[in-house]
């Protein structure tokens, strides 16, 4: 014989489940809606960017130098995190089932510093979310961690490309770009051959994705007539040219900043949701 626990159980899945598949209103389905409306609806979030703090360069630089001096995290341990977080916010805003293209095929385009090293991280896990990443990376640091990065890519097939291809022909091949050329260090005028691969960028159509900062932006001042990316991916927390940025899709990403540091930064991070390592602003 089942117990009168049992049988409110059983009828609780069964009305649960009705309820759910008509729509109604049983507060389980109904929590889920409201989750699922959140994280799908296309109405940026704009009361949480309100009170999250948008930082200067140097800040940007003291908050990272915290993380590893004070705090005790190494440099591949954030980055593996920093480039999780924009493969899954790329998959969030470009699912496979909306690229326009037969192929899958993303152009990720790899700077000199950890910005770099973050995009190497989001094509080797976007590989893996099913995605054709082709990377672009023509000044490669001499350090083990850049060169364990560049050989896991080898490895999982993604393919390098020797030379920056030319706008159309970018246009034709790749749903999307990937600038991870210069983050939050870049300064003055920008030099070769990164001058040359941004004049190309500007020139293309196709839907670009910036990492922590659009490259060739001054950090705090933007830029008037540089990159307009479709997506900004701001790492930590948004950087004061972000501010500028009048894309479609603008993500916070890089959910490791111990408690202690927000509070001493006052970053004010809104939640992010769930288990969530990504969250749209
Ligand atoms: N604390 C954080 O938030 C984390 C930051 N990470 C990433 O690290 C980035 C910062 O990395 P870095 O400090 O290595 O700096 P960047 O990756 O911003 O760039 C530094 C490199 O760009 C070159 N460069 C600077 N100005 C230039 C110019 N005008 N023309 C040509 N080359 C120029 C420098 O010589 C250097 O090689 C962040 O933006 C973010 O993407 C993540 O990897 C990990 C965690
Ligand atoms: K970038």
């Amino acid at each position: 014989m089942l117990s009168a626990r049992a049988l409110f159980g059983i009828g609780f899945l069964v009305t649960s489940r009705a309820l759910a598949q008509s729509g109604g209103t049983c507060p389980l389905s109904a929590a889920w809606n409201n989750y699922k409306k959140d994280c799908l609806s296309s109405r940026p979030a704009s009361t949480m960017a309100q009170t999250l703090r948008y930082l200067g360069q140097e800040e940007a630089q003291r908050i990272d130098e915290e993380l590893f001096s004070e705090y005790g995290f190494s440099v591949d341990q954030l980055m593996e995190l920093a480039g999780l977080s924009c493969a899954t916010a790329v998959t969030q805003a470009y699912p496979l089932t909306s690229l326009v293209r037969a192929r899958p095929a993303l152009l990720v385009i790899c700077g000199p510093g950890n910005n770099g090293g973050d995009g190497l991280v989001c094509a080797r896990h976007l590989k893996l979310f099913g995605y054709e990443p082709t990377i672009l990376y023509p000044k490669r640091p001499n350090k083990p961690l850049f060169q364990g990065l560049t050989t896991q890519c080898q490895k999982m097939e993604i393919p390098f490309l020797t030379e920056m291809p030319e706008a159309e022909m970018i246009d034709e091949a790749y749903n999307l770009v990937i600038d991870a050329i210069f983050g939050f260090s870049f300064k003055g005028a920008v030099r070769e051959p990164f001058g040359s691969i941004l004049d190309v960028l500007k020139k293309t159509t196709v839907p670009i994705a910036s990492i922590d900062i659009p490259s060739g932006w001054d950090v705090e001042q933007g830029s008037a007539d540089g990159l307009q990316p479709d997506m900004l991916i701001s790492l930590t927390a948004p950087k004061k040219a972000a501010s500028l940025f009048r894309g479609r899709y603008h993500f916070l990403g890089g959910r490791f900043v111990p408690p202690g540091l927000e509070r001493k930064y006052e970053l004010n991070l809104p939640q992010y949701r769930g288990t969530d390592c990504v969250l749209r602003l």
